[in-house]
């Protein structure tokens, strides 16, 4: 449960995981200086890194809310170079099985869960604080998490027929998530995006920009959670 001070202020210890040390270094510098509220860790790249580092930091230290925040693929025509994503729901999208008739996601196996959704009012709030304080477009969609980058654009299509609600893909969120969930913290992902999703081509990669954003947003939530 979200505990709200009299300024709307969430009162207490804020995780925020990242994948790799530049994303939080720019984080840091848009928090500034001051912001013990916020505790900054190392997710590694992947589900499977993300989910056991926060489940280590959730383990060690009480907190009030988990962000998963760093770069991401976006989706062409849902959010460009620099925009930034907050996740509506974040999504494993390739948790499940394979078949003659299409991508089994692992709910219809009966083995879990594939989705964990956003607490709305934590979006509405994030996503109004960023459009009001800064130029930066900002989309609200889903966010999926994938293990393998997507390379090509027969995978990038059979993404968008699967999930026409998605904004972002990245690698981390849904491990992140199931850690926070599982120790009843909530949860969140913001993305800024560094490239489009399709054929792979690394060169196209504008990770200044999309660090830019996330120094941007940061320097906002310091303000509005
Ligand atoms: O090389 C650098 O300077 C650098 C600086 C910051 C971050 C990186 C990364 O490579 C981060 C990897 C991280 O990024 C996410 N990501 C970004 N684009 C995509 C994508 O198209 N599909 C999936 N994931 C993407 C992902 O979460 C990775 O963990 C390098």
């Amino acid at each position: 449960m979200l505990k709200n001070t009299g300024n709307n202020k969430i009162n207490s210890k804020i995780l925020i995981m990242t994948s790799v040390e530049a994303e939080q270094n720019a984080i840091r510098e848009g928090l500034g200086l001051n912001n013990e509220r916020f505790t900054l860790a190392l997710a590694g790249v992947g589900p499977m890194s993300a989910a056991a580092n926060t489940a280590t930091m959730l383990a060690n230290s009480d907190f009030s809310l988990v962000i998963n925040m760093g770069i991401a693929g976006g989706f062409p025509e849902s959010a460009s170079i620099g925009d930034v994503v907050i996740a509506l729901k974040m999504v494993a999208a390739d948790l499940g099985a394979e078949s003659e008739n299409g991508f089994k996601p692992i709910e219809e196996l009966g083995f879990g869960k594939s989705v964990y959704t956003v607490t709305p009012d934590l979006v509405d709030k994030v996503n109004a604080a960023i459009q009001i304080d800064s130029l930066i477009s900002v989309h609200t969609k889903t966010i999926l998490t994938l293990s393998t980058v997507t390379g090509t654009t027969k995978s990038l299509e059979e993404l968008q027929q699967r999930f026409p609600e998605a904004g972002a893909e990245a690698m981390e969120g849904f491990g992140v998530a199931t850690a926070a969930e599982l120790k009843g913290v909530p949860c969140m992902e913001i993305r800024s995006i560094s490239n489009l999703i399709g054929p792979r081509d690394r060169e196209a990669w504008r990770i200044k920009d999309a660090l830019e954003s996330l120094k941007v947003v940061s320097s906002i939530l310091k303000e509005v959670l």
